[in-house]
Protein backbone atom coordinates (compact mmCIF):
# COMPACT_ATOMS: atom_id res chain seq x y z
CA UNK A 1 0.00 0.00 0.00
CA UNK A 2 1.41 3.64 -1.09
CA UNK A 3 -0.09 6.41 0.68
CA UNK A 4 1.51 8.79 -1.94
CA UNK A 5 -0.29 7.63 -4.06
CA UNK A 6 -3.98 7.37 -2.25
CA UNK A 7 -3.40 10.83 -1.52
CA UNK A 8 -2.63 11.75 -5.48
CA UNK A 9 -6.20 10.14 -6.16
CA UNK A 10 -7.38 13.20 -4.09
CA UNK A 11 -5.76 15.18 -5.24
CA UNK A 12 -8.64 17.46 -7.21
CA UNK A 13 -10.11 17.75 -3.64
CA UNK A 14 -6.90 18.63 -2.20
CA UNK A 15 -6.12 20.84 -4.52
CA UNK A 16 -9.23 22.61 -4.83
CA UNK A 17 -9.07 23.15 -1.25
CA UNK A 18 -5.27 24.66 -1.04
CA UNK A 19 -6.61 27.21 -4.17
CA UNK A 20 -9.51 27.89 -1.36
CA UNK A 21 -6.86 28.36 1.13
CA UNK A 22 -4.39 31.06 -1.09
CA UNK A 23 -7.36 33.06 -2.43
CA UNK A 24 -8.61 33.66 1.31
CA UNK A 25 -4.90 34.45 2.14
CA UNK A 26 -4.93 36.44 -0.69
CA UNK A 27 -8.25 38.72 0.49
CA UNK A 28 -6.68 38.90 4.49
CA UNK A 29 -3.81 40.42 3.06
CA UNK A 30 -5.66 42.81 0.60
CA UNK A 31 -7.73 43.99 3.82
CA UNK A 32 -4.97 46.47 6.09
CA UNK A 33 -3.89 47.84 2.45
CA UNK A 34 -7.43 48.72 1.83
CA UNK A 35 -7.66 50.18 5.56
CA UNK A 36 -4.88 52.13 4.67
CA UNK A 37 -6.96 53.78 1.52
CA UNK A 38 -9.97 53.89 3.69
CA UNK A 39 -7.56 56.18 6.26
CA UNK A 40 -6.16 58.21 3.65
CA UNK A 41 -9.73 58.57 2.20
CA UNK A 42 -10.96 59.96 5.72
CA UNK A 43 -7.68 61.94 6.10
CA UNK A 44 -8.09 63.66 3.09
CA UNK A 45 -11.82 64.08 3.20
CA UNK A 46 -12.20 61.94 0.05
CA UNK A 47 -15.09 59.87 -0.84
CA UNK A 48 -15.02 56.47 1.31
CA UNK A 49 -17.82 54.36 0.16
CA UNK A 50 -15.46 52.08 -2.35
CA UNK A 51 -12.76 51.64 0.20
CA UNK A 52 -15.51 50.58 2.49
CA UNK A 53 -16.98 48.41 -0.01
CA UNK A 54 -13.90 46.45 -1.03
CA UNK A 55 -12.98 45.63 2.49
CA UNK A 56 -16.42 44.39 3.18
CA UNK A 57 -16.29 41.87 0.21
CA UNK A 58 -12.64 41.55 1.05
CA UNK A 59 -13.61 40.23 4.73
CA UNK A 60 -16.79 37.88 2.91
CA UNK A 61 -14.89 36.44 0.60
CA UNK A 62 -12.24 35.48 3.61
CA UNK A 63 -15.07 34.35 5.33
CA UNK A 64 -16.14 31.72 2.44
CA UNK A 65 -13.20 30.81 1.01
CA UNK A 66 -11.36 29.91 4.69
CA UNK A 67 -14.99 27.76 4.92
CA UNK A 68 -14.07 26.12 1.83
CA UNK A 69 -10.74 25.88 2.39
CA UNK A 70 -11.22 23.65 5.51
CA UNK A 71 -14.42 21.76 4.41
CA UNK A 72 -12.74 20.55 1.45
CA UNK A 73 -9.36 19.67 2.95
CA UNK A 74 -11.29 18.21 6.01
CA UNK A 75 -13.00 16.17 3.61
CA UNK A 76 -10.00 14.76 1.50
CA UNK A 77 -8.13 13.80 4.63
CA UNK A 78 -11.34 11.92 5.66
CA UNK A 79 -11.55 10.13 2.23
CA UNK A 80 -8.07 9.46 2.22
CA UNK A 81 -8.37 8.01 5.75
CA UNK A 82 -11.60 6.01 4.33
CA UNK A 83 -9.43 4.39 1.64
CA UNK A 84 -6.47 3.92 3.50
CA UNK A 85 -8.09 1.90 6.46
CA UNK A 86 -10.35 0.14 3.75
CA UNK A 87 -6.84 -1.31 1.69
CA UNK A 88 -5.20 -1.63 4.88
CA UNK A 89 -8.25 -4.36 6.20
CA UNK A 90 -8.28 -5.93 2.88
CA UNK A 91 -4.77 -6.73 2.83
CA UNK A 92 -4.73 -7.65 6.31
CA UNK A 93 -7.34 -10.31 5.75
CA UNK A 94 -5.75 -11.44 2.54
CA UNK A 95 -1.92 -11.40 4.05
CA UNK A 96 0.06 -14.85 4.50
CA UNK A 97 -0.57 -16.66 8.05
CA UNK A 98 3.54 -16.89 9.09
CA UNK A 99 3.67 -12.81 8.44
CA UNK A 100 0.40 -12.10 9.89
CA UNK A 101 1.19 -14.18 13.48
CA UNK A 102 4.06 -12.40 13.55
CA UNK A 103 2.12 -9.00 14.53
CA UNK A 104 0.82 -7.86 17.73
CA UNK A 105 -2.83 -7.89 17.34
CA UNK A 106 -2.97 -4.27 19.57
CA UNK A 107 -0.19 -3.07 17.63
CA UNK A 108 -1.95 -3.90 14.03
CA UNK A 109 -5.15 -2.61 15.93
CA UNK A 110 -3.54 0.74 16.45
CA UNK A 111 -2.06 1.18 13.41
CA UNK A 112 -5.09 0.44 11.53
CA UNK A 113 -7.38 2.54 13.54
CA UNK A 114 -5.29 5.41 14.97
CA UNK A 115 -2.12 5.69 12.88
CA UNK A 116 -3.97 5.95 9.67
CA UNK A 117 -5.89 8.70 10.74
CA UNK A 118 -3.07 10.82 12.13
CA UNK A 119 -0.95 9.55 9.55
CA UNK A 120 -3.87 11.09 6.38
CA UNK A 121 -5.25 14.17 8.26
CA UNK A 122 -1.90 14.89 8.85
CA UNK A 123 -0.85 14.47 5.09
CA UNK A 124 -3.98 16.70 4.42
CA UNK A 125 -4.36 18.95 6.62
CA UNK A 126 -0.90 20.65 7.85
CA UNK A 127 0.58 20.24 3.61
CA UNK A 128 -2.22 22.39 3.21
CA UNK A 129 -1.22 24.55 6.20
CA UNK A 130 2.01 25.13 5.43
CA UNK A 131 0.96 25.91 1.82
CA UNK A 132 -1.15 28.69 2.94
CA UNK A 133 0.84 29.90 5.84
CA UNK A 134 3.85 29.74 4.03
CA UNK A 135 1.77 31.80 0.76
CA UNK A 136 0.58 34.27 3.71
CA UNK A 137 3.65 34.81 5.64
CA UNK A 138 5.76 35.87 2.48
CA UNK A 139 2.77 37.29 0.88
CA UNK A 140 2.38 39.48 4.23
CA UNK A 141 6.35 40.49 4.38
CA UNK A 142 6.54 41.69 0.47
CA UNK A 143 3.73 43.93 1.33
CA UNK A 144 5.20 45.01 4.75
CA UNK A 145 8.46 45.78 2.66
CA UNK A 146 5.98 48.01 0.13
CA UNK A 147 5.21 49.80 3.46
CA UNK A 148 8.20 50.44 5.12
CA UNK A 149 11.19 48.10 4.85
CA UNK A 150 13.12 49.69 8.05
CA UNK A 151 10.14 48.79 10.23
CA UNK A 152 10.06 44.92 8.45
CA UNK A 153 13.31 44.39 9.62
CA UNK A 154 12.93 45.60 13.18
CA UNK A 155 9.97 43.08 13.18
CA UNK A 156 11.48 40.55 11.31
CA UNK A 157 14.25 40.91 14.04
CA UNK A 158 11.81 40.44 16.99
CA UNK A 159 9.60 37.94 15.89
CA UNK A 160 13.03 35.76 13.94
CA UNK A 161 13.79 35.48 18.19
CA UNK A 162 10.52 33.94 18.71
CA UNK A 163 10.70 31.98 15.31
CA UNK A 164 13.83 30.36 16.12
CA UNK A 165 12.60 29.29 19.86
CA UNK A 166 8.98 28.32 18.32
CA UNK A 167 11.02 25.71 16.22
CA UNK A 168 13.32 24.49 19.05
CA UNK A 169 9.43 23.92 20.68
CA UNK A 170 8.62 22.61 17.71
CA UNK A 171 10.71 19.64 17.62
CA UNK A 172 10.40 18.92 21.27
CA UNK A 173 6.28 19.01 20.63
CA UNK A 174 7.34 16.09 17.65
CA UNK A 175 10.24 13.68 20.16
CA UNK A 176 7.16 14.42 22.70
CA UNK A 177 4.42 13.02 20.69
CA UNK A 178 6.44 9.98 18.99
CA UNK A 179 6.90 8.37 23.19
CA UNK A 180 3.20 9.72 23.81
CA UNK A 181 2.18 7.24 20.11
CA UNK A 182 4.49 4.84 21.88
CA UNK A 183 2.78 4.50 25.32
CA UNK A 184 -0.87 4.73 23.62
CA UNK A 185 0.39 1.71 21.44
CA UNK A 186 1.55 0.22 24.44
CA UNK A 187 -1.49 0.66 26.55
CA UNK A 188 -3.85 -0.38 23.51
CA UNK A 189 -2.31 -3.96 23.42
CA UNK A 190 -2.11 -4.26 27.47
CA UNK A 191 -5.82 -3.93 27.33
CA UNK A 192 -6.19 -6.48 24.76
CA UNK A 193 -4.22 -8.82 26.29
CA UNK A 194 -6.17 -8.68 29.46
CA UNK A 195 -9.63 -8.22 27.52
CA UNK A 196 -9.18 -11.16 25.63
CA UNK A 197 -8.26 -13.43 28.23
CA UNK A 198 -10.74 -12.10 30.92
CA UNK A 199 -12.12 -15.64 32.40
CA UNK A 200 -8.74 -16.82 33.18
CA UNK A 201 -8.24 -13.34 34.41
CA UNK A 202 -10.73 -13.44 36.77
CA UNK A 203 -10.60 -17.18 37.56
CA UNK A 204 -6.85 -16.56 38.64
CA UNK A 205 -8.54 -13.42 40.78
CA UNK A 206 -6.10 -11.08 39.09
CA UNK A 207 -8.18 -8.19 38.27
CA UNK A 208 -6.18 -6.25 40.94
CA UNK A 209 -2.95 -6.82 39.21
CA UNK A 210 -3.99 -6.30 35.75
CA UNK A 211 -5.91 -3.12 36.60
CA UNK A 212 -2.49 -1.94 38.33
CA UNK A 213 -0.55 -2.66 35.24
CA UNK A 214 -3.29 -0.62 32.87
CA UNK A 215 -3.07 1.92 35.34
CA UNK A 216 0.61 2.10 34.83
CA UNK A 217 0.49 2.09 31.45
CA UNK A 218 -1.98 4.89 31.20
CA UNK A 219 -0.14 6.68 33.33
CA UNK A 220 2.86 6.45 30.59
CA UNK A 221 0.59 7.91 28.55
CA UNK A 222 -1.08 10.20 30.59
CA UNK A 223 2.75 11.70 31.66
CA UNK A 224 4.13 11.92 28.10
CA UNK A 225 0.89 13.33 26.87
CA UNK A 226 1.08 16.19 29.24
CA UNK A 227 4.69 16.68 28.31
CA UNK A 228 3.39 16.84 25.19
CA UNK A 229 0.77 19.78 25.59
CA UNK A 230 3.62 21.74 28.14
CA UNK A 231 5.60 22.25 24.81
CA UNK A 232 2.72 22.97 22.20
CA UNK A 233 1.66 25.39 25.07
CA UNK A 234 4.13 27.25 24.66
CA UNK A 235 4.14 27.90 20.87
CA UNK A 236 1.27 30.71 21.60
CA UNK A 237 2.46 32.82 23.77
CA UNK A 238 5.88 32.14 22.57
CA UNK A 239 4.63 34.19 19.08
CA UNK A 240 2.67 36.23 21.07
CA UNK A 241 5.83 37.37 23.16
CA UNK A 242 7.55 38.49 19.58
CA UNK A 243 4.18 39.77 18.52
CA UNK A 244 4.38 42.21 21.51
CA UNK A 245 7.49 43.17 21.29
CA UNK A 246 7.28 43.67 17.67
CA UNK A 247 4.39 45.73 18.17
CA UNK A 248 5.66 47.93 21.11
CA UNK A 249 8.83 48.67 18.47
CA UNK A 250 6.83 49.12 15.89
CA UNK A 251 4.72 51.22 17.45
CA UNK A 252 6.69 53.57 19.57
CA UNK A 253 9.39 54.07 16.56
CA UNK A 254 6.43 54.50 13.62
CA UNK A 255 4.97 57.16 15.65
CA UNK A 256 8.51 59.20 16.28
CA UNK A 257 8.73 58.86 12.45
CA UNK A 258 4.70 59.95 11.61
CA UNK A 259 5.67 63.02 14.24
CA UNK A 260 8.67 63.72 11.66
CA UNK A 261 6.51 63.20 8.38
CA UNK A 262 8.26 60.05 7.31
CA UNK A 263 5.83 58.18 7.51
CA UNK A 264 2.17 58.60 7.04
CA UNK A 265 -0.46 57.26 9.90
CA UNK A 266 -2.16 55.31 6.77
CA UNK A 267 0.66 53.10 6.00
CA UNK A 268 1.51 52.63 10.18
CA UNK A 269 -1.89 51.51 11.20
CA UNK A 270 -1.37 49.06 7.58
CA UNK A 271 1.54 47.65 8.78
CA UNK A 272 0.34 47.29 12.39
CA UNK A 273 -2.76 45.13 10.95
CA UNK A 274 0.08 42.93 8.55
CA UNK A 275 2.08 42.24 11.98
CA UNK A 276 -0.92 40.76 13.72
CA UNK A 277 -2.27 38.91 10.29
CA UNK A 278 0.99 37.11 9.92
CA UNK A 279 1.62 35.80 13.87
CA UNK A 280 -1.41 33.62 13.40
CA UNK A 281 0.26 31.59 10.11
CA UNK A 282 3.63 31.90 11.11
CA UNK A 283 2.35 29.66 14.33
CA UNK A 284 0.38 27.54 11.95
CA UNK A 285 3.20 27.29 10.30
CA UNK A 286 5.20 25.90 13.40
CA UNK A 287 2.58 23.82 14.44
CA UNK A 288 2.48 22.56 10.75
CA UNK A 289 5.77 21.55 10.67
CA UNK A 290 5.83 19.92 14.08
CA UNK A 291 2.84 18.09 13.35
CA UNK A 292 4.23 16.93 10.08
CA UNK A 293 7.20 15.68 11.90
CA UNK A 294 4.58 13.78 14.62
CA UNK A 295 2.67 12.28 11.37
CA UNK A 296 5.86 10.75 9.89
CA UNK A 297 6.11 7.82 12.22
CA UNK A 298 2.43 7.24 11.65
CA UNK A 299 3.21 7.10 7.82
CA UNK A 300 5.77 4.81 8.65
CA UNK A 301 4.11 2.39 10.92
CA UNK A 302 0.99 2.17 8.19
CA UNK A 303 2.99 1.96 5.16
CA UNK A 304 4.90 -1.15 7.13
CA UNK A 305 1.77 -2.90 7.93
CA UNK A 306 0.48 -1.86 3.97
CA UNK A 307 3.64 -3.90 2.41
CA UNK A 308 2.72 -7.39 4.50
CA UNK A 309 2.87 -9.74 2.23
CA UNK A 310 -0.44 -11.20 0.81
CA UNK A 311 -1.50 -14.90 -0.36
CA UNK A 312 -1.08 -15.57 -3.85
CA UNK A 313 2.08 -13.90 -3.91
CA UNK A 314 5.45 -15.35 -3.61
CA UNK A 315 7.71 -14.33 -1.01
CA UNK A 316 9.65 -11.78 -2.96
CA UNK A 317 6.64 -9.64 -3.82
CA UNK A 318 6.16 -10.99 -7.51
CA UNK A 319 2.38 -12.64 -8.50
CA UNK A 320 2.88 -16.12 -9.10
CA UNK A 321 2.23 -18.09 -12.47
CA UNK A 322 -1.62 -17.94 -12.67
CA UNK A 323 -2.90 -20.58 -11.62
CA UNK A 324 -6.19 -22.04 -13.34
CA UNK A 325 -9.11 -23.70 -12.16
CA UNK A 326 -9.36 -26.97 -12.53
CA UNK A 327 -11.91 -29.84 -12.19
CA UNK A 328 -11.07 -32.43 -9.16
CA UNK A 329 -9.94 -35.98 -10.65
CA UNK A 330 -12.95 -38.25 -9.43
CA UNK A 331 -10.36 -41.43 -9.06
CA UNK A 332 -7.79 -39.19 -7.01
CA UNK A 333 -7.53 -39.20 -3.42
CA UNK A 334 -9.04 -36.69 -1.55
CA UNK A 335 -5.96 -35.51 -0.16
CA UNK A 336 -2.23 -37.21 -0.63
CA UNK A 337 1.21 -36.17 1.25
CA UNK A 338 3.56 -37.12 -0.70
CA UNK A 339 7.17 -36.82 1.65
CA UNK A 340 5.88 -33.66 3.34
CA UNK A 341 8.28 -31.84 5.68
CA UNK A 342 7.61 -28.42 7.33
CA UNK A 343 8.94 -26.23 10.27
CA UNK A 344 7.72 -23.29 11.25
CA UNK A 345 11.20 -22.09 12.84
CA UNK A 346 14.60 -23.03 11.12
CA UNK A 347 16.00 -26.17 12.20
CA UNK A 348 12.84 -27.16 14.05
CA UNK A 349 11.06 -29.60 12.22
CA UNK A 350 7.51 -30.33 13.19
CA UNK A 351 6.63 -32.52 10.24
CA UNK A 352 9.34 -35.07 8.58
CA UNK A 353 8.68 -36.59 5.45
CA UNK A 354 5.02 -37.13 6.17
CA UNK A 355 3.10 -39.00 3.07
CA UNK A 356 -0.54 -40.74 3.69
CA UNK A 357 -3.90 -40.67 1.42
CA UNK A 358 -7.11 -40.31 2.35
CA UNK A 359 -9.75 -41.59 0.23
CA UNK A 360 -12.84 -39.92 -1.47
CA UNK A 361 -15.80 -41.28 0.98
CA UNK A 362 -15.73 -42.53 4.68
CA UNK A 363 -13.71 -41.09 7.58
CA UNK A 364 -10.06 -41.18 8.13
CA UNK A 365 -8.92 -40.15 11.78
CA UNK A 366 -5.42 -38.45 12.71
CA UNK A 367 -3.85 -39.94 16.64
CA UNK A 368 -0.98 -38.86 18.03
CA UNK A 369 -0.28 -37.41 21.08
CA UNK A 370 -0.27 -33.96 21.87
CA UNK A 371 2.47 -31.34 19.60
CA UNK A 372 3.10 -33.92 17.33
CA UNK A 373 1.71 -32.09 14.35
CA UNK A 374 -1.57 -32.58 13.81
CA UNK A 375 -3.36 -29.20 13.67
CA UNK A 376 -0.30 -28.29 11.73
CA UNK A 377 -1.39 -30.68 8.81
CA UNK A 378 -4.59 -29.47 8.49
CA UNK A 379 -2.97 -25.73 7.89
CA UNK A 380 -1.05 -27.48 5.44
CA UNK A 381 -4.01 -28.51 3.61
CA UNK A 382 -5.49 -25.26 4.01
CA UNK A 383 -2.72 -23.75 2.23
CA UNK A 384 -2.60 -21.16 5.26
CA UNK A 385 1.66 -22.64 5.36
CA UNK A 386 3.44 -23.67 2.59
CA UNK A 387 5.56 -27.16 2.90
CA UNK A 388 9.50 -26.79 3.38
CA UNK A 389 9.63 -30.33 0.42
CA UNK A 390 7.09 -33.08 -0.41
CA UNK A 391 3.88 -32.39 -2.36
CA UNK A 392 0.39 -32.07 -0.85
CA UNK A 393 -2.21 -33.16 -3.26
CA UNK A 394 -6.41 -32.12 -3.05
CA UNK A 395 -8.68 -34.07 -4.99
CA UNK A 396 -5.11 -34.82 -7.74
CA UNK A 397 -4.19 -31.34 -7.77
CA UNK A 398 -0.97 -29.90 -6.41
CA UNK A 399 -1.90 -27.23 -3.86
CA UNK A 400 0.46 -24.95 -5.35
CA UNK A 401 -1.08 -25.17 -8.70
CA UNK A 402 -4.95 -25.11 -7.49
CA UNK A 403 -6.41 -20.88 -6.92
CA UNK A 404 -6.69 -20.73 -3.05
CA UNK A 405 -10.51 -19.70 -3.04
CA UNK A 406 -10.60 -23.40 -4.97
CA UNK A 407 -8.47 -25.01 -2.78
CA UNK A 408 -10.53 -23.12 0.75
CA UNK A 409 -13.88 -24.33 -1.09
CA UNK A 410 -13.22 -27.68 -2.00
CA UNK A 411 -12.16 -28.41 1.78
CA UNK A 412 -13.90 -27.59 4.38
CA UNK A 413 -12.43 -26.92 8.24
CA UNK A 414 -13.60 -26.89 11.72
CA UNK A 415 -11.26 -25.61 13.94
CA UNK A 416 -10.31 -26.39 17.49
CA UNK A 417 -11.83 -23.52 19.07
CA UNK A 418 -14.61 -22.90 16.21
CA UNK A 419 -14.80 -19.07 16.26
CA UNK A 420 -18.38 -17.60 15.45
CA UNK A 421 -18.51 -14.22 13.54
CA UNK A 422 -21.06 -11.69 14.46
CA UNK A 423 -24.17 -12.04 13.22
CA UNK A 424 -27.30 -13.94 13.18
CA UNK A 425 -27.17 -17.97 13.54
CA UNK A 426 -28.41 -17.65 9.60
CA UNK A 427 -25.33 -15.31 8.51
CA UNK A 428 -22.81 -17.71 10.84
CA UNK A 429 -24.21 -21.00 9.09
CA UNK A 430 -24.20 -19.50 5.32
CA UNK A 431 -21.19 -17.70 5.79
CA UNK A 432 -19.22 -19.88 3.76
CA UNK A 433 -22.20 -20.50 1.26
CA UNK A 434 -24.56 -17.05 1.43
CA UNK A 435 -26.48 -18.69 -0.97
CA UNK A 436 -27.42 -21.68 0.83
CA UNK A 437 -31.40 -22.50 0.34
CA UNK A 438 -33.57 -22.97 3.31
CA UNK A 439 -33.52 -27.47 2.61
CA UNK A 440 -29.94 -27.11 2.74
CA UNK A 441 -29.46 -25.05 5.74
CA UNK A 442 -32.49 -27.39 7.50
CA UNK A 443 -29.86 -30.24 6.45
CA UNK A 444 -27.02 -28.84 8.25
CA UNK A 445 -29.06 -28.23 11.78
CA UNK A 446 -30.28 -31.44 11.36
CA UNK A 447 -26.82 -33.12 10.75
CA UNK A 448 -25.11 -30.96 13.40
CA UNK A 449 -28.19 -31.93 15.66
CA UNK A 450 -28.98 -28.14 16.38
CA UNK A 451 -32.82 -28.69 15.15
CA UNK A 452 -34.10 -28.33 18.72
CA UNK A 453 -32.12 -25.76 19.77
CA UNK A 454 -33.01 -23.32 17.26
CA UNK A 455 -36.49 -24.10 17.23
CA UNK A 456 -36.22 -23.26 20.93
CA UNK A 457 -35.05 -19.97 20.25
CA UNK A 458 -38.03 -16.98 19.91
CA UNK A 459 -36.12 -15.92 16.51
CA UNK A 460 -35.40 -19.19 15.44
CA UNK A 461 -32.29 -18.79 12.54
CA UNK A 462 -32.28 -14.85 13.12
CA UNK A 463 -31.34 -15.08 16.46
CA UNK A 464 -28.17 -12.75 16.75
CA UNK A 465 -24.95 -13.85 18.27
CA UNK A 466 -23.10 -11.92 20.64
CA UNK A 467 -19.34 -11.10 19.79
CA UNK A 468 -17.25 -14.29 19.70
CA UNK A 469 -20.28 -16.64 19.46
CA UNK A 470 -21.56 -15.76 23.00
CA UNK A 471 -25.43 -16.98 23.91
CA UNK A 472 -23.83 -20.88 23.04
CA UNK A 473 -22.12 -23.39 24.78
CA UNK A 474 -18.70 -24.64 23.27
CA UNK A 475 -20.74 -27.83 22.18
CA UNK A 476 -23.25 -25.63 20.51
CA UNK A 477 -20.70 -23.46 19.13
CA UNK A 478 -18.86 -26.35 17.76
CA UNK A 479 -22.08 -27.90 16.05
CA UNK A 480 -23.26 -24.83 14.33
CA UNK A 481 -19.21 -24.76 13.25
CA UNK A 482 -19.97 -28.30 11.50
CA UNK A 483 -23.46 -27.42 9.99
CA UNK A 484 -21.65 -24.39 8.44
CA UNK A 485 -18.83 -26.17 6.25
CA UNK A 486 -21.58 -29.14 5.76
CA UNK A 487 -23.44 -26.08 4.32
CA UNK A 488 -20.29 -25.51 2.14
CA UNK A 489 -20.71 -28.83 0.37
CA UNK A 490 -16.71 -29.11 0.13
CA UNK A 491 -15.08 -32.78 -0.77
CA UNK A 492 -13.19 -32.73 2.45
CA UNK A 493 -13.93 -31.90 5.28
CA UNK A 494 -11.29 -31.04 8.12
CA UNK A 495 -12.32 -31.46 11.56
CA UNK A 496 -9.74 -30.37 14.20
CA UNK A 497 -11.00 -32.17 17.78
CA UNK A 498 -14.76 -31.08 16.93
CA UNK A 499 -15.94 -33.69 19.26
CA UNK A 500 -13.85 -32.45 22.58
CA UNK A 501 -16.71 -30.36 23.76
CA UNK A 502 -19.49 -32.50 23.58
CA UNK A 503 -21.85 -34.55 25.88
CA UNK A 504 -21.92 -38.42 25.12
CA UNK A 505 -25.47 -38.03 23.31
CA UNK A 506 -24.66 -35.20 21.65
CA UNK A 507 -21.31 -36.78 20.57
CA UNK A 508 -23.24 -40.00 19.02
CA UNK A 509 -25.30 -38.12 17.17
CA UNK A 510 -22.69 -35.98 15.22
CA UNK A 511 -21.11 -39.22 14.96
CA UNK A 512 -23.96 -40.33 13.07
CA UNK A 513 -23.85 -36.88 11.51
CA UNK A 514 -19.91 -37.74 10.21
CA UNK A 515 -21.01 -41.06 8.92
CA UNK A 516 -23.38 -39.84 7.04
CA UNK A 517 -21.65 -36.70 5.69
CA UNK A 518 -18.38 -39.18 4.99
CA UNK A 519 -21.16 -41.16 2.61
CA UNK A 520 -20.54 -37.86 0.10
CA UNK A 521 -16.84 -36.70 0.87
CA UNK A 522 -13.78 -36.93 2.51
CA UNK A 523 -13.63 -36.58 6.41
CA UNK A 524 -10.31 -36.81 7.69
CA UNK A 525 -10.39 -36.01 11.42
CA UNK A 526 -8.53 -35.30 14.76
CA UNK A 527 -9.69 -37.70 17.77
CA UNK A 528 -9.08 -37.52 20.77
CA UNK A 529 -12.48 -39.93 21.52
CA UNK A 530 -12.05 -43.38 21.31
CA UNK A 531 -15.32 -43.32 20.44
CA UNK A 532 -14.97 -41.38 17.06
CA UNK A 533 -11.50 -43.58 16.08
CA UNK A 534 -13.09 -46.87 16.85
CA UNK A 535 -15.82 -45.78 13.84
CA UNK A 536 -13.47 -44.66 11.51
CA UNK A 537 -12.60 -46.52 8.50
CA UNK A 538 -8.57 -45.90 8.25
CA UNK A 539 -6.53 -44.50 10.96
CA UNK A 540 -3.57 -42.39 10.72
CA UNK A 541 -1.01 -42.80 13.68
CA UNK A 542 1.14 -39.45 14.26
CA UNK A 543 4.71 -39.59 16.42
CA UNK A 544 6.65 -36.68 16.69
CA UNK A 545 6.13 -35.26 12.96
CA UNK A 546 6.10 -38.43 11.57
CA UNK A 547 3.58 -41.07 10.58
CA UNK A 548 4.37 -44.43 12.10
CA UNK A 549 1.43 -46.29 11.15
CA UNK A 550 -2.15 -46.46 9.84
CA UNK A 551 -4.98 -49.16 9.52
CA UNK A 552 -8.25 -49.86 11.39
CA UNK A 553 -8.89 -49.43 15.06
CA UNK A 554 -8.43 -53.65 15.23
CA UNK A 555 -5.47 -53.56 13.04
CA UNK A 556 -3.65 -50.92 14.83
CA UNK A 557 -4.22 -52.82 18.27
CA UNK A 558 -2.99 -55.75 17.16
CA UNK A 559 0.12 -54.51 15.33
CA UNK A 560 1.18 -50.68 16.83
CA UNK A 561 2.09 -50.28 20.34
CA UNK A 562 2.02 -46.43 20.65
CA UNK A 563 -1.37 -46.86 18.84
CA UNK A 564 -2.16 -49.20 21.66
CA UNK A 565 -0.68 -47.17 24.37
CA UNK A 566 -3.11 -43.77 23.29
CA UNK A 567 -6.05 -46.24 23.45
CA UNK A 568 -5.10 -47.23 26.69
CA UNK A 569 -4.08 -44.13 28.55
CA UNK A 570 -4.85 -40.92 26.22
CA UNK A 571 -8.02 -41.47 24.75
CA UNK A 572 -11.63 -40.80 26.80
CA UNK A 573 -12.03 -43.51 28.28
CA UNK A 574 -15.93 -43.81 28.07
CA UNK A 575 -15.37 -47.52 25.54
CA UNK A 576 -14.24 -50.54 26.18
CA UNK A 577 -11.18 -51.62 24.00
CA UNK A 578 -11.82 -54.04 21.77
N1 LIG B 1 2.31 -20.81 14.67
C1 LIG B 1 3.27 -21.57 15.18
N2 LIG B 1 4.53 -21.09 15.28
C2 LIG B 1 5.52 -21.85 15.78
N3 LIG B 1 5.37 -23.12 16.22
C3 LIG B 1 4.13 -23.64 16.16
C4 LIG B 1 3.03 -22.90 15.65
N4 LIG B 1 1.93 -23.69 15.71
C5 LIG B 1 2.34 -24.87 16.25
N5 LIG B 1 3.66 -24.85 16.52
C6 LIG B 1 4.47 -25.94 17.07
O1 LIG B 1 4.38 -27.03 16.18
C7 LIG B 1 4.26 -28.26 16.88
C8 LIG B 1 3.02 -29.01 16.38
O2 LIG B 1 1.86 -28.27 16.75
P1 LIG B 1 0.42 -28.76 16.33
O3 LIG B 1 -0.55 -27.74 16.81
O4 LIG B 1 0.40 -29.08 14.90
O5 LIG B 1 0.29 -30.09 17.18
P2 LIG B 1 -0.98 -31.01 17.46
O6 LIG B 1 -0.54 -32.40 17.21
O7 LIG B 1 -2.17 -30.53 16.70
O8 LIG B 1 -1.18 -30.77 19.03
P3 LIG B 1 -2.55 -30.80 19.90
O9 LIG B 1 -3.08 -32.20 19.86
O10 LIG B 1 -2.07 -30.42 21.27
O11 LIG B 1 -3.48 -29.80 19.30
C9 LIG B 1 4.21 -27.91 18.36
O12 LIG B 1 5.49 -28.14 18.89
C10 LIG B 1 3.88 -26.44 18.38
O13 LIG B 1 4.50 -25.81 19.48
Amino acid sequence: MNLREIVLRHRVLLIAGIGMGLLGAAATLAQPWMLGRLIEAVALDEPIVWPVTFIALFFLADAALSAGHAYAIGRAGENIVFEARSILGGRLLRSQIPHFSRLEHGDVFSRTVSDTSIACLIIAQALAQVVTSVFMVVGGIVLMAGLDWKLLLTTLGCLGLASVTALLLARQVRLAALRNRQNIGAFGSGLQRVLGAITTVKASRAEGRETEELTRLADRARRSGIRVTGFSSLLTPMMNVGTQLSLAVVITWGMARVATGSLTPADLTAFVMYLFYLVAPLVMLFMSIAQIQQGRAAIQRVTELGTIPQEGQEEDGRPPERRKHVSPVESAPAVSFENVGFAYHENAPVLRDVSFTVPRRGLTAIVGASGTGKTTTFQLIEGFHRPDTGTIRVTGHDIDALPLAQLRSLVGYVEQDAPLLRGTIRENLTYANPDADETDVARALRLASLEDFVAALPDGLDTELGERGAGLSGGQRQRLAIARTLLQRPQLILLDEVTAHLDSDTEAALRDAITEAGRDCAVLAIAHRLSTIVQADRIIVMEEGRVRATGTHRELMESDEVYRRLASGQFATEDVLT
